[in-house]
Order: C-alpha cells, then sequence, then structure tokens
C-alpha cells in the first residue's frame, strides 16, 4: 500500500537554542486527521520543538518536511498555508479587536502586499462562530480574560485553514466548559482532516484527544507511537520521575494517577 505524504515530518531532528541541542533524536509523522500529543515535564523542549517546527528557529540537527517539501526552501506564506500555530498566551501591547486578530490568521497565506477582503473577513467570523465567541468579534484583546484570549488565538488558526495546526497547551488557562468545547473542536477539526499537534501536561488529555503520542523528559524522547501503547504507567513514570498507575474507565477512556 503506498504511504501517504505526511503533513509534517521530522527525521533525526535536534532542537535547541543557539546551537545547542536540548533534544535529540526526535523522529515525528503527522498525517492528515490525526491528533499528535507531546507530553513532557516543564522546560523538556515541548515549545523549543514547536518553534523549530514552524521555522522560526532552526534546528541544530537533522530534517523537517510539511507536505514532502523540506522546510528551509519554504517561504512564510507557503509554511502559513501547511502550518498555522496556537502559542501559549497572545501578547500584544496593541487594542486590537479579537476580528483583528483572528483576520491576521485568515491573511496568513496571502503573499506580503496582499490585504485581506470580504473572504477573509467571512472567514475570520466563521471562525470566531465555530468556537462559540462571535459576540467577542469587536472586544479588544487586552480587555479579555486568559481563556477567552486562547480561544481567540485558536480561532485566528482555524481562521488560517491550514493543513495542521501546532496548539501549545491550548487549554492550560481554560475553565472547565471552555476546556470541553475546544477538546471537542480540536477533534472535530481531526475528523475533517486537519493534522494537529499539540502540547499538554494532562495525560488524560491527551489519551482522550490523541491518536498518537511523542514522549520527550530532558533524555530525549523516552516513547512514541499510537496512545494506548505509548500512555502506559511505565512510560509516564519515567518521563515524569514519579510512580503513575493508569486505569481503564467503564467509558473505555485512560485515566492516570
Ligand atoms: N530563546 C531562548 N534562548 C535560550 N534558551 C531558551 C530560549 N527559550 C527557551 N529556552 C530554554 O529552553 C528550555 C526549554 O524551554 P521550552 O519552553 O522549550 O520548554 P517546554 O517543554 O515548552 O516547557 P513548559 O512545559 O514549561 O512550557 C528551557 O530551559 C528554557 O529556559
Amino acid at each position: 500500500m503506498e504511504r501517504m505524504t505526511p503533513l509534517v515530518e521530522a527525521r533525526e531532528l535536534a532542537v535547541g537554542h543557539g546551537g545547542r541541542a536540548l533534544i535529540r533524536g526526535i523522529d515525528l509523522r503527522l498525517e492528515p486527521g490525526r491528533v499528535l500529543c507531546l507530553l513532557g515535564p516543564n522546560g523538556a523542549g515541548k515549545t523549543t520543538l514547536f518553534r523549530t517546527l514552524l521555522g522560526l528557529i532552526p534546528p541544530v540537527a537533522g530534517r523537517i518536511e510539511l507536505a514532502g517539501q523540506p522546510l528551509p526552501r519554504l517561504s512564510r506564506a507557503q509554511i502559513a498555508r501547511h502550518l498555522a500555530h496556537v502559542p501559549q498566551a497572545l501578547t500584544t501591547p496593541f487594542a486590537f479587536t479579537a476580528l483583528d486578530i483572528v483576520l491576521m490568521g485568515a491573511a496568513a497565506g496571502l503573499g506580503p502586499f496582499a490585504r485581506p477582503g470580504r473572504p477573509e473577513a467571512d472567514r475570520a467570523m466563521a471562525a470566531l462562530e465555530r468556537l462559540g465567541i462571535a459576540d467577542l468579534a469587536r472586544s479588544e484583546v487586552t480587555r479579555l480574560s486568559g481563556g477567552q484570549r486562547q480561544l481567540v488565538l485558536i480561532a485566528r488558526a482555524l481562521a488560517q485553514e491550514a493543513a495542521a495546526i501546532i496548539m501549545d497547551e491550548p487549554t492550560a488557562s481554560l475553565d472547565f466548559a471552555n476546556r470541553v468545547l475546544v477538546g471537542k473542536a480540536i477533534r472535530r477539526l481531526a475528523d475533517l482532516g486537519t493534522g494537529v499537534i499539540l502540547s499538554s501536561h494532562d495525560p488524560d488529555q491527551a489519551a482522550a484527544l490523541g491518536d498518537h503520542a511523542l514522549l520527550v523528559n530532558r533524555d530525549g524522547p523516552i516513547a512514541s507511537g499510537p496512545v494506548s501503547r505509548t500512555l502506559t504507567a511505565d512510560n509516564l513514570s519515567r518521563l515524569y520521575g514519579i510512580p503513575v498507575r493508569r486505569e481503564t474507565g467503564r467509558d473505555g477512556r485512560l485515566h492516570f494517577y
């Protein structure tokens, strides 16, 4: 059977800062419609890996391809068509409205001198509606709560309509209802064919949302593969350096404690 070209592929990747590797030997592959969860302790290098995959910092070693094309050969606008990014937090000192921010996502695939028009505005509004925050469109983001700002960032990534989205702890600052909302939105996106790579500090969430998991700590990658085989008590105990137990609930979901 012919193998599908992955949306994102990294081989023998080493990532770090100033040429010094934090993690070495990362192999990852994201296919359309799949959710890959990255788990690891604080400071392991998850954000550094994401910034490397997005072409924002150079790899220390190894190769990255987006839809079969080497990352260094792609322009920023081309990368934006392949990969959208939901950072950990929205930081802007400017009084942008939520709609302004989401419009930036809708316009990310345009050339450097093109201006967003009606189609981009419609896409931005549709993304806000999908996350149930259309009523925030005219609100200044500096006045929104952390959770609302996070939803705006996710809407910006949706509006970009990239083939894959990288999300850095997308539900970290959300209350329970918004966590559920965003979790469902992520699964729905994947069901419609988008590839998602997300980091999480919650193995239960990774098991619920992920198809695959990649576990990395300061020693490097510990395990990767389908969630049920990768999120084992042994692997998570090694990952976090504490005893972890795993249980399968009556609903068939994995729980860790
Ligand atoms: N621009 C930078 N220059 C030098 N070192 C950096 C830079 N950004 C981050 N680091 C260091 O790289 C290491 C990994 O940071 P990173 O943010 O990638 O970890 P993380 O796994 O995402 O952590 P967390 O779970 O706490 O968000 C940390 O020790 C951090 O201090």
